[in-house]
């Protein structure tokens, strides 16, 4: 399973009701990737993530996780993922470690091991001596952080953030689009869904969506040199789907 894409969708549709939000929808994300997901509102971005979290069921369509079918072994597909969600997700009146403890434990981690690997999270965050804080002390841009390191404590092959950087200043916007950068170099594929141009990189790709199909992909150095990246975004401000 290890050279299975650590992402692979094909043919997926979804509709909800009568009202179509996916249609045919086919793209792959390697380990060590960053892939941004673009598409004005109502593109179906969060539609997407839903499927892949296992929220909604493909059909039709074909969604695997490092080789495993969503389908077909639904658990192991799950287990493969970390997820940050638009909305946080974080108790803010227990502390940065119990927080980090409860999702450990969702996970079925033993409390040796998450402890161990709480310590090196928030070691890597430089937030050690912030581990018994209230979360509700943190700002916006240290929580968000820490639901990425929670996201990782299960080491998934594959991070999935939806718009994970809407409500953030600049200065902690960057930080954090800097810092899923590093970790998809430093090995996960990352699915990152946005419609803010300045936190893609010419090696990332891209996937757009637009009324629920992919209308390009590729990567950002190739798309921008045509131009199509650039036409994409001045006509997605302010623009529904
Ligand atoms: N739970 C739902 N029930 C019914 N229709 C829905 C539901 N969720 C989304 N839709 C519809 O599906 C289409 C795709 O919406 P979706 O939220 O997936 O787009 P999006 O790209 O995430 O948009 P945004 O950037 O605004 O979050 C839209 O027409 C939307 O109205």
């Amino acid at each position: 399973m290890s050279d299975a894409p650590a992402l692979h969708v094909a043919g997926l549709s979804h509709d909800w009701g009568r009202k179509p939000a996916l249609r045919d929808v086919g793209f792959r994300v390697e380990k060590g990737r960053f892939c941004a997901l673009l598409g004005p509102n109502g593109a179906g971005k969060s539609t997407l993530m839903s499927v892949l979290t296992g929220l909604i069921r493909p059909a039709p369509g074909v969604v695997t996780i490092s080789g495993h079918d969503m389908a077909r072994a639904r658990r192991k597909a799950l287990a493969e993922i970390g997820v940050v969600f638009q909305q946080p997700t974080l108790d803010l009146d227990r502390s940065v470690r119990a927080n980090l403890r409860y999702f450990a434990a969702l996970h079925g981690l033993g409390s040796k091991l998450a402890d161990r690997r709480i310590s090196e999270a928030l070691d890597r965050l430089g937030m050690a001596e912030r581990a018994e804080e209230k979360l509700r002390a943190l700002n916006g841009g240290h929580r968000r952080r820490m639901e990425i390191a929670r996201a990782l404590l299960h080491r998934p092959r594959l991070l999935l953030l939806d718009e994970p950087t809407v409500g953030l200043d600049a200065p902690a916007r960057s930080a954090i689009t800097a810092h899923v950068h590093q970790l998809a170099q430093d090995g996960i594929a990352v699915l990152w869904a946005t419609h803010l141009a300045d936190e893609l990189r010419p090696e990332d790709l891209v996937v757009v969506l637009q009324k629920g199909q992919v209308k390009e992909q590729g990567d950002v150095r190739g798309l921008s040199k045509n131009g199509l990246l650039a036409d994409w975004f001045s006509q997605a401000m302010g623009e529904t789907a």
